[in-house]
């Protein structure tokens, strides 16, 4: 049973005895302390989005549009958060989305570790970037007993892709999640107008650098000559993959296969046919795509077209509300990017431990308030749309 609300007693109870709560309590105060801490081309890389970012603005006000209907006599005394989802059991339905530059936002340089551990101390599984500062291994290493997954930009080289895949098999990763909806990269008006992009700089490659095969496809070393490994990977990195590529995609390997990026239930019948394990619905937090929908609003239908297929949702959640609102509309589990992220600036392990227990422990009250006490009781019917 759940203790996650317990989260607030401690804050209470740290109160009474004159210490005050170490990090803010909401998104914004994450986003306005982890601004203050991050250099300002690593903020806006993180913060931004495609375009406008009238996408971005959509994914966060998609879930003011549900309100949760309150239902009384229920005596939830008791919540139940585990999921099942890939034959295994998580103590919650969170999870901590892929991003790629983690490294820039940690004080230390090795923000993927850092997060690694937050995943192991909060029982919150971490989605590994193939864009890493900290080899897939090394993180691995930091997961204790909580699942990982890695998360693989699938390369023009297959023999890459299937290096990759196989070293996170090796390395005691529970899932294989392939992003679809960025082998190229979106308008990006904030780094485009400072030039930043910080793969070109060489940040976030230890998983290329590491690897066997893409070592053998360099003049020299990468440690002797950076440049050039860096203009191998963004010769390589973006493969525009077609339905002809699934079954291959499929066969490299026995690990549950999730495609992250799917907003058409046509393409979730489509990839189901073709004998994937999981859907991830997202719209890349309004990162790659503007003018788009909010990622919320595709989730219903990508929930039916998945027919029992286990479907994570990113992309706007900001809340333990969000959290909820998102189950409630058929997501088997809830992932988020930009939060962690923050966290981790503004406190390392901890930081981000702070932000995925805030999360969870709202999330419970609300069930706990609203009388849902269990995830199968959040269902469509406990929403009513409005507005
Ligand atoms: C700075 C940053 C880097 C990201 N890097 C990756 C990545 O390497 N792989 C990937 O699949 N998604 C990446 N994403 C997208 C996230 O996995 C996720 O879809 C998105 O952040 C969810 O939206 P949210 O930030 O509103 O929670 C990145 C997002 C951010 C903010
Ligand atoms: C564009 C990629 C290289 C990294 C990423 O996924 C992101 O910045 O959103």
């Amino acid at each position: 049973m759940s203790g996650f609300g317990d989260y607030q007693l401690e804050i209470y109870l740290d109160g009474l005895r004159g210490v005050v709560p170490r990090y803010p309590m909401t998104f914004e105060g994450w986003e306005e302390k982890a601004r203050a801490a991050l250099e300002p081309s690593v903020w806006s890389y993180v913060a931004g989005g495609a375009g406008d970012e009238q996408t971005q603005r959509a994914n966060v006000a998609a879930f003011a549009r549900h309100g949760l209907v309150p239902r009384m006599f229920v005596g939830a005394k008791e919540r139940d958060l585990t999921v099942s989802m890939f034959g295994m059991t998580l103590p919650s339905p969170l999870m901590m989305a892929p991003i790629g530059v983690l490294g820039l936002c940690a004080q230390d340089g090795h923000g993927d570790l850092a997060a690694a551990r937050a995943a192991a101390r909060s029982g919150v599984p971490m989605i590994a970037s193939t864009l890493s500062v900290d080899p897939l291994e090394e993180v691995a290493a930091e997961f204790g007993s909580t699942p990982g997954f890695f998360q693989l930009y699938t390369p023009t080289n297959r023999d890459l892709a299937a290096s990759l895949v196989q070293r996170a098999e090796k390395a005691g990763y529970r899932g294989i999640v392939v992003t679809l909806d960025t082998w190229i990269t979106g308008w990006r008006p904030r780094d485009l107008s400072t030039s930043n992009f910080p793969q070109l700089r060489g940040h976030c490659l230890a998983n290329y650098t590491s690897d066997p095969v893409f070592r053998g496809l360099l003049p020299q070393p990468p440690e002797e000559d950076m440049n050039s490994a860096v203009l191998h990977w963004a010769g390589i990195f973006g493969n525009p993959l077609t339905w002809e590529d699934l079954p291959w995609l499929r066969s490299l390997t026995s690990l549950p296969l999730i495609v992250k990026g799917l907003c058409h239930p046509e393409d979730v019948r489509r990839a189901k046919d073709g004998g994937v394990d999981g859907i991830y619905c997202s719209n890349h937090g309004g990162r790659q795509a503007n003018g788009g929908l909010a990622a919320l609003d595709a989730l219903p239908g990508v929930v039916e077209a998945a027919d029992g297929l286990p479907v994570i949702f990113d992309s706007g959640v900001r809340s333990g509300a969000d959290v909820v609102k998102a189950l409630a509309l058929g997501a088997t589990a809830v992932a988020v990017g930009r939060p962690y992220a923050y966290g981790l600036a503004l406190g390392g392990v901890d930081g981000v431990i702070h932000v995925l227990r805030s999360l969870l422990a709202e999330a419970d009250l609300l069930m706990a308030v609203d009388g849902y006490p269990t995830l199968a009781d959040l269902t469509p019917e406990a929403l009513r749309s409005v507005g």
